[in-house]
């Protein structure tokens, strides 16, 4: 099985320590010198199939990388610091995140209404249920093992313009779902919320602003991460032009369901554009 592709190799490698490149002698390469230096530098990264689906109908997890592609993966997680996902893409797939900290960003830990009918707070401290948790408890050999942080915010005393009537309730709520989270081994980090969240705006927008996530990240010593997904956490990565590099991977498969099997054929560079024929089979 060949490498890691070549430009990933001199993006990602690891400058000896005292050769001075500015503004820092740390990992990523692409976008050296990145437009605020205040916060981790973001790879964004997520894997589609050729017809620019990363889910499948309801969220469902595909599998869309190949042995190959996943393993570049798994090594691209080893170059940098974090590992970033949504709390939607944490409850959905049954993940392992190994190779550097992951860090999930949720708003208020609190219900969250997934395909599943299953809250984070119960899901995530459970390593039974949690591939991610397992492999911090029983750390594998090669010492992957590093507890989640899990990036929020307390409830917002105001929504819209007024002073949100039952906020003392939602903030004992997120109060004690961050404490299973913390007793479950997580670190919860606080981020500045928006001052006021307006219920009009949508889902994105009243998210946690991903720069001060960034920032939060990189005063705790965080100067990179790859950003995996969900749709959601990519949409408003991408929107607030938070993307030092974007590095996607597309399988030559079919997200549709509905679609007939296909018999993948050959991929190939053309130009600077991927060219893959699939035969469709009857
Ligand atoms: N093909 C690929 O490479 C990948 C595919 N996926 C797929 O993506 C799907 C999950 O995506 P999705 O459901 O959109 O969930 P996400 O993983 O994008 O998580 C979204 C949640 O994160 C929280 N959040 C906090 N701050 C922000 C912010 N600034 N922007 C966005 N979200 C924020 C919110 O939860 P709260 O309400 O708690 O604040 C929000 O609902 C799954 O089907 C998974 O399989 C995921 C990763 C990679
Ligand atoms: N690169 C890539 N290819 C796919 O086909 C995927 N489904 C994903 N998803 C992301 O990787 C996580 C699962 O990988 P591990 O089990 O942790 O190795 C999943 O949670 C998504 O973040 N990525």
């Amino acid at each position: 099985m060949r490498g890691p592709p070549q430009i990933l190799v001199s993006t990602f490698v690891v400058l000896p320590v005292g050769i001075d490149v500015q503004p820092e002698p740390h990992r990523f390469q692409i976008g050296l010198v990145p437009s605020d230096n205040t916060r981790s530098r973001v790879t964004l990264t997520f894997a589609q199939s050729i017809d620019a689906k990363i889910a499948g109908t309801g969220g469902r997890q595909l599998f869309l990388s190949g042995e190959e592609s996943m393993k570049m993966t798994h090594w691209m997680r080893t170059m940098h610091d974090g590992i970033f996902i949504g709390v939607g893409t944490a409850v959905n797939d049954n993940l392992q995140l190994n190779g550097a900290r992951p860090v999930i960003v949720s708003t208020c830990i609190t219900i969250h209404p997934i395909n599943r009918s299953i809250s984070a707070v119960r899901l995530l401290p459970f390593p039974a249920q949690n591939t991610h948790f397992q492999y911090y408890h029983h750390p594998r050999p090669i010492g992957v093992g590093v507890s989640p942080w899990v990036i929020s915010a307390p409830p917002p005393k105001i929504e819209g313009f007024f002073a949100s009537e039952d906020h003392g309730e939602k903030l004992q709520r997120w109060e004690a779902r961050r404490d299973v989270l913390q007793a479950a081994s997580a670190t919860v980090i606080l981020v500045e919320p928006r001052q006021y969240v307006h219920p009009d705006l949508p889902p994105a927008t009243s998210n946690l602003p991903p720069r001060a996530v960034l920032r939060s990240l990189r005063e705790e010593g965080i100067h990179s991460v790859m950003v995996e997904g969900g749709a959601r956490v990519i949409q408003s990565f991408l929107s607030e032009r938070l993307a030092d590099a974007l590095i996607v991977t597309t399988s030559p498969v079919l997200g549709r369901e509905q679609i007939p099997s296909l018999e993948y054929i050959q991929t190939e560079l053309f130009g600077r554009d991927i060219l893959v024929a699939l035969k469709l089979l009857s």
